[in-house]
Formats: C-alpha cells, sequence, structure tokens
C-alpha cells in the first residue's frame, strides 16, 4: 500500500521524500526506513504511531535534523537539511525547530522562566516578549516562574519544557513519548496543551508516540509498519487507532505483541 501526501492546501511545516535509513552495512544492515513519503502540515498536530521497531524514533530524528537519511530528503520549510553543512544545521534546530523529550530535559539550576527563555538566550536575542507572555499563560506555570524544577510536578515539568519548545516560535515542534514519564492525568494535560498550542497559536507539532489515547489527541496520525508509510487518519480516537493498530499485528499473530498494543487496552471495548 502507498500511502503519500494528505490531501490538504495547507502548506507543509517539515517534510520527508522518498526517505531511507539504513543503519548498519551488508547482512547486519537495518533498513529503518524504507521509503517514506509524508508531509507534516503547517498549523496542524500530527502523530506518528506505529509498532516497536517501525520506525518512528528514525523518521522523527531525519525529519527534524537530528540524524541523516541514507537516501531521500529531508524538509524544514523550504529548506533541504541535506544540504546544510553542521554549523547551518545546528543553526536551524535552534531557531527553527523546537523539541519535547520523553525526560523533559529542564536545567535544574535555572528557574521556571528562566528555563523558558533558554533557547532565545542561547541565540541571543530577547525574543517577542509578547509571545512568552502569552505562553506562559497558555502552560499555566505563571504562578511558578521562580521555582525550579525539582520543585515542580512531572507534569508541570513537562509543561516548561513545552513552553521552552515554542518560546522561539519555530517552525515545527517534535515531541519524542512527551507523555512516556506522566501518568495518565498530567499526560492527558500535556497531551492537551499541545492540542491547545497548535490551535490557538497556529503551530505545528509532530509527536512519535505508541499510545493510541495519545494520538487521538492529534488532528492526524499517520501510520508506520516496517519502516514504511502505511496508513493516515484524520480526526483520529483513541479506539480507531487502537484497531488500526491490531491489524497491523494480525498477519504475523505469532510476532511478539508491540508496546502499542499495552497502555490502553483496558480502555477498548471487546
Ligand atoms: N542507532 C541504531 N543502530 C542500529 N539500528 C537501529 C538504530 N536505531 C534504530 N535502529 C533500528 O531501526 C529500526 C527502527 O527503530 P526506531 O527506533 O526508529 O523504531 P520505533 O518505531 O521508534 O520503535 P520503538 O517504538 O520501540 O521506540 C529498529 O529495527 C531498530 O532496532
Amino acid at each position: 500500500m502507498t500511502v503519500t501526501t494528505a490531501p490538504t492546501k495547507t502548506p507543509p511545516a517539515a517534510r520527508v521524500v522518498d526517505a531511507v535509513k539504513v543503519y548498519g552495512s551488508g547482512d547486519t544492515g537495518v533498513r529503518a526506513l524504507d521509503g517514506v513519503s509524508v508531509d507534516f502540515p503547517a498549523g496542524r498536530f500530527t502523530a506518528i504511531m506505529g509498532p516497536s521497531g517501525s520506525g518512528k524514533s528514525t523518521l522523527m530524528h531525519c525529519a527534524a535534523g537530528l540524524d541523516t537519511l541514507t537516501e531521500g530528503a529531508s524538509y524544514i520549510g523550504d529548506t533541504d537539511l541535506g544540504s546544510l553543512d553542521d554549523r547551518r544545521l545546528t543553526l536551524l534546530r535552534r531557531d527553527r525547530v523546537g523539541f519535547v523529550f520523553q525526560a523533559f530535559n529542564l536545567v535544574p539550576t535555572l528557574t521556571v522562566e528562566e528555563n523558558i527563555r533558554l533557547p532565545l538566550d542561547l541565540a541571543g536575542g530577547r525574543g517577542d516578549p509578547e509571545w512568552i507572555d502569552a505562553l506562559i499563560d497558555v502552560v499555566g506555570l505563571r504562578d511558578r516562574l521562580r521555582h525550579r524544577p525539582a520543585e515542580l510536578s512531572g507534569g508541570q515539568q513537562q509543561r516548561v519544557a513545552v513552553a521552552r519548545a515554542f518560546a522561539g516560535r519555530p517552525d515545527v515542534v517534535f515531541a519524542d513519548e512527551p507523555t512516556g514519564n506522566l501518568d495518565s492525568r498530567s499526560g492527558g494535560e500535556v497531551l492537551g496543551l499541545l492540542g491547545r498550542t497548535v490551535r490557538r497559536t497556529a503551530r505545528t507539532v509532530v509527536m512519535v508516540t505508541h499510545d493510541p489515547v495519545a494520538a487521538a489527541h492529534a488532528d492526524e496520525v499517520v501510520f508506520l509498519a516496517d519502516g514504511r508509510l502505511v496508513d493516515r487518519m484524520e480526526n483520529p480516537t483513541a479506539d480507531r487507532v487502537l484497531d488500526r493498530m491490531k491489524a497491523f499485528e494480525l498477519p504475523s499473530q505469532t510476532d511478539v505483541p508491540s508496546r502499542a498494543e499495552t497502555p490502553s487496552r483496558t480502555e477498548v471495548p471487546s
């Protein structure tokens, strides 16, 4: 099954074209991406789903310029990442891309406000004070600005990380399992926050997740299997996403069940 560009008029904030990623070489080489073409439309929240080992993180890392493709091309806006030397790539990641990781990655010695402003400070600018001010309200941390990360709950820390990711008004924010370290309530808050930020500020989020409940917060889900893009789903619900994931498992019942099956099993009608 070939699935390519989404039927949307919105120009992509990021995209990969005929992306191939091979780790290693020869008999031991792993083809983690096997000819993936996918757009991540601007102003939308897209989730990348698929069984364990299907290439989700590899796709995100190559789309974000954290790793390089073996063949094909990845773009942020109109910029071909393959055309950039290391220095320009570093600048692009700093100025045009935001990241949210599972492990929060806040600087423990800095306050909440300093953590949020860190990308701007590193870039040597003050950013847009009104934008930062609005962000602080969107993430609901105004009364915590002078606290340090250790004084916050996990969910609050991830909200700081979300604000930091958006601080420089990046073209696209990539989130890698952003709720992996959170309980379901805090995780739900962070996902709601990502969705609200996209809708209120017309920003773009691309999120890797193995959790159908998390994916249901996105506007659209793209599905990977064995390094290929196999489906896309608009306006997902957790049940529809889980059903789609189960379909991946059917041809190979003898396989070890993927992590994607486990988290929300109880939430799905039998
Ligand atoms: N640095 C690496 N060296 C060798 N093989 C790798 C490397 N990174 C990933 N792979 C392999 O590439 C394939 C895709 O991995 P990837 O981490 O992108 O999948 P994933 O869908 O994100 O998996 P998970 O849900 O388990 O995190 C897997 O077979 C994996 O073992």
